[in-house]
């Protein structure tokens, strides 16, 4: 069956609102999907893992814990088809200097499966805390395709930013 593309960007808005607002960055929600089965491996949302973490970087430490590997080595148990869901586009820099989920999206290509395929966007990242946000770019340079899922984009900005004055 053809995925729903907005219906899993609503599950990544809903796993948005469970974030804590901050004025520092910008609350994400991030579904982890094998398109091969249409299923969730993985939900995420900035801050719900402790250290700092982006809701990209949640959902790729989830799946790997539940096979008992670390992050960095989640690409060794991806299925073939697994893309990303993600209400913001993944950082390409963090202020925080913590490594991008560009980076981890990228790295999750290691490991000798097919890693991350697509990435699925609710918005581009506003201008606020890095300017330009690069990573699309880097993405593809990689082969990772990154599409717009479109319809969500008010919805998603008001909960990114509710943490703002
Ligand atoms: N795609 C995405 N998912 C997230 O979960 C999240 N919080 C951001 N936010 C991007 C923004 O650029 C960074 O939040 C700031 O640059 C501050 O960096 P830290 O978050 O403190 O590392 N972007
Ligand atoms: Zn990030």
């Amino acid at each position: 069956a053809p995925l729903d593309h907005e219906a899993y960007m609503r599950l990544a808005l809903s796993e948005a609102h469970e974030s804590p607002p901050k004025p520092s960055n910008f609350r994400v929600g991030a579904v982890l999907v094998d398109e091969g089965s249409n299923k969730v491996l993985a939900t995420g949302y900035t801050l719900e893992l402790p250290g700092n973490t982006h809701a990209e970087q949640c959902c790729l430490q989830k799946f790997a814990q539940s096979h008992d590997l670390p992050e960095e080595r989640v690409g060794e148990v991806l299925p073939e088809n697994t893309v990303i869901y993600t209400t913001m586009e993944p950082c390409g820099l963090r202020l925080s200097g913590n490594l991008p989920c560009v980076e981890r999206i990228i790295r999750a290509r290691e490991g000798g499966k097919g890693g991350i395929s697509k990435v699925y966007l609710g918005v581009k990242e506003p201008e606020k805390f890095v300017g330009e946000n690069k990573g699309r770019t880097k993405l593809g340079e990689h082969g990772i395709e990154c599409i717009h899922v479109p319809g969500l984009e008010e919805q998603i900005l008001n909960v990114a930013t509710a943490g703002h004055e």
